[in-house]
């Protein structure tokens, strides 16, 4: 962000006024944590907030341009005793008048101003319900978690009202406390589905500028991850998210939030198999009675390898008309089926939202692409081809403040782009944690993710003989697939002084890594958009990935003859995907790494310097609002 020189005139009731100009801090400093409420009115916008000094309230008044001081005076006078600031931003035409604030100390104001400064939502402002089955903090099993719980907040800050809606996953151990803030919100309902009616409560937090609704039902309550356990996937999970959708249909029609329930014109964002059944609900159970006619649905795909398929005799158990089941059909190629008997009838749920949303997006746009064809489409490319005119793909952004090496409470040592002496003080900490030798000159190769055909771990247990005869550090981190695990320890017994693998899920560890590597790879077998290659990048850690989706669209292989020789890129991709091109740009990685430190230095800079904030995402999700609001709805 260019830096800003604002001058303030600093008045209080108190004393008499002062002026005083100060630089806000870099990014995002304003923790959105503390915005508790936003409103938007004729004249400009009100945010809520909690100061870290008081934690009492406070409030921010932010006006449009041409909103005069004495106007402003005049509100303050009426609401407040305490500073009063008027701001002012210098810009090439002289200087212009961007707002008011209300603040304790010209440090919250800081803050504020930064806020203010932030493109807000070029137009109109809607009701936003996001569906998902994961929302960070609350939940997490990968990158679905990362976006649920950071998109919301930010369509938030740009004035849109936003409800997420998920399960309420409490199991009695200690992790249940980070449900604290979310209360009973005295409002139940019965779901007619699985052949009875199942009732639902829903608990609700306001937190951050976002309805966090979560749907509280004895069947979330289990240790294990939001899908299965050690035995695998849960039996029940159709029944499951079955709720959800329902639960989430019926949320803006109940939940009085804030004093007003988000009423039928609303967005929903509906996101992977779990939420599926909401736009087939909309359209066979409330448009047919006149309820949701104004609403629109996007189905969101973050991973189209998981659709949510079973028997078609469970078609009767989603509570759906008897006559939409052609929207859920679902026919297995004979080649797919598993003996001569089997007819391969089944029910798809991501189909069901595939053929009934209104507009359908991707976490990338490479991604977007893939899906129509054969090899990435899981089945689904000829049905998503013929909606292709309403498919786009919005690359992911990332929590910012989660994820800076400037802040970031997980990490032992912090750096920046301008001073990067912390990154080889985490490597050395990282070294010395995990009992491989503190060597600052070896290459340090980090891996992160779900032990999954997806992340083409088969790729790295294939390549791993050959690697570990070079000089050279591996650090993985991961769970899932239980052979892959038996495998990571059983390298880590073969290769002491090299190798480390880390069987779990650990996210304080995945910050570690992501600090401490000097590379990370990302051997994906398909990869959507993928977030670790975007934390490696705003660490100074340097991708290697094979060239497809999200990887594709986010790293920018490196050419050191570009720019008159000081070359561009932000790492290196390798395509086709097997072991031998793999390796062979992992050994020129490394050859960089050791010989050309300038080289070095400018990809770490050049991928530092990246804008993957959610903000810019966020913007592009507008544009996709506005066109699903002008179009009829797709299923009248
Ligand atoms: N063992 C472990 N310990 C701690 N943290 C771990 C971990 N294993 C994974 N993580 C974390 O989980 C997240 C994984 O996100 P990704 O986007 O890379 O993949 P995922 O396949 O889950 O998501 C899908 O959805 C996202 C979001 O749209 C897409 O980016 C992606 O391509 C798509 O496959 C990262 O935050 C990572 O750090």
């Amino acid at each position: 962000m260019e830096a800003l020189q604002i001058s303030c005139t600093v008045v209080t009731c108190k004393s008499s006024p002062t002026t005083t100009t100060f630089k806000p801090r870099s990014s995002t400093s304003l923790k959105r944590s503390n915005i508790f409420g936003v409103t938007n009115s004729s004249n400009g916008v009100l945010l809520s907030l909690k100061t870290s000094i008081t934690d009492r309230e406070i409030r921010f008044r932010c006006y449009q341009d041409g909103f005069s001081i004495s106007d402003a005076e005049e509100i303050d006078g009426k609401d407040k005793d305490g500073i009063f600031m008027t701001y002012k931003k210098k810009t090439d035409s002289g200087v212009s008048k961007i707002g008011e604030v209300i603040a304790e100390s010209v440090a919250d104001v800081g803050e504020a101003i930064e806020e203010l400064v932030k493109p807000k939502a070029a137009g109109e402002t809607y009701s936003i319900v996001v569906v998902s089955s994961e929302a960070v903090p609350y939940s997490k099993t990968g990158g679905l978690g990362d976006v649920c719980g950071s998109l919301p907040i930010a369509l938030a800050a740009r004035g849109h009202r936003v409800m997420v809606v998920s399960p309420r996953y409490v199991n009695g151990s200690a992790s249940d406390k980070i449900y604290k803030g979310a209360l009973d919100a005295q409002c139940r309902i019965k779901i007619p589905c699985f052949e009875a009616e199942h009732e639902v409560a829903f608990f609700h937090e306001y937190r951050a500028g976002v309805d966090w609704v979560f749907v509280d039902h004895p069947s979330y309550h289990r240790p294990g991850n939001p899908y299965g356990d050690q035995f695998g996937a849960y039996g029940d999970n159709q029944f499951r998210f079955t709720l959800l959708s329902h639960a989430a249909c019926e949320a803006p029609l109940v939940l009085p939030l804030g004093g007003f329930t988000y009423g039928e014109k609303c967005m929903f964002l509906v996101n992977d198999w779990h939420a599926s059944l909401v736009p087939v609900l909309l359209a066979s159970k409330y448009r047919p009675y006149g309820v949701y006619k104004d609403a629109r649905s996007i189905l969101a795909i973050h991973n189209l390898a998981h659709q949510g398929v079973e028997p078609a005799s469970t078609y009767k158990n989603f509570g759906l008309p008897a006559e939409w089941h052609g929207a859920l059909e679902w026919v297995f190629p004979t080649w797919a089926r598993t003996h001569a008997l089997d007819t391969g009838e089944a029910v798809n749920i991501m189909k069901g939202a595939i053929v009934t949303a209104d507009r359908i997006l991707t976490v990338s746009k490479g991604y977007a692409w893939e899906i129509t064809t054969v090899e990435g489409g899981y089945g689904l490319d000829g049905l998503i081809s013929s909606r292709e005119s309403v498919l786009d793909g919005i690359t992911n952004g990332i929590d910012v403040d989660e994820w800076n090496p400037s802040s970031d409470v997980h990490i032992p040592f912090h750096y920046s782009i301008d001073d990067l002496s912390g990154k080889q003080e985490c490597k050395a900490a990282l070294q010395k944690e995990l009992g491989l030798p503190v060597r600052p000159d070896v290459p340090l190769i980090g891996f992160i993710g779900r032990l999954d055909y997806q992340k083409g771990i088969d790729m790295i247990e294939a390549a791993m003989p050959e690697l570990m005869m070079d000089d050279v550090q591996f650090i993985m981190l991961g769970s899932g697939n239980a052979r892959m695990e038996d495998w990571m320890k059983a390298t880590e017994a073969a290769y002491k002084d090299k190798y480390r693998g880390w069987v779990g899920f650990n996210v304080p560890i995945s910050h570690r890594i992501t600090a401490g590597a000097d590379i990370l790879l990302m051997p994906s077998r398909f990869e959507p958009c993928g977030l670790n290659q975007l934390y490696a990048m705003r660490y100074g850690t340097i991708p290697v990935v094979h060239c497809t989706g999200g990887l594709r669209d986010t790293v920018e292989n490196f050419d050191p003859f570009a720019n008159e020789g000081s070359g561009k890129g932000t790492g290196w991709t390798f395509s086709p995907l097997a072991k031998d091109p793999m390796l062979g740009v992992l050994r020129i990685a490394m050859d960089t790494y050791r010989k050309h430190k300038d080289s070095w230095k400018g990809l770490m800079k050049r991928g530092m310097e990246q804008d993957f904030t959610w903000d810019k995402a966020a913007a592009q999700y507008e544009q996709v609002f506005k066109w699903a609001f002008m179009d009829p709805p797709y299923v009248k």
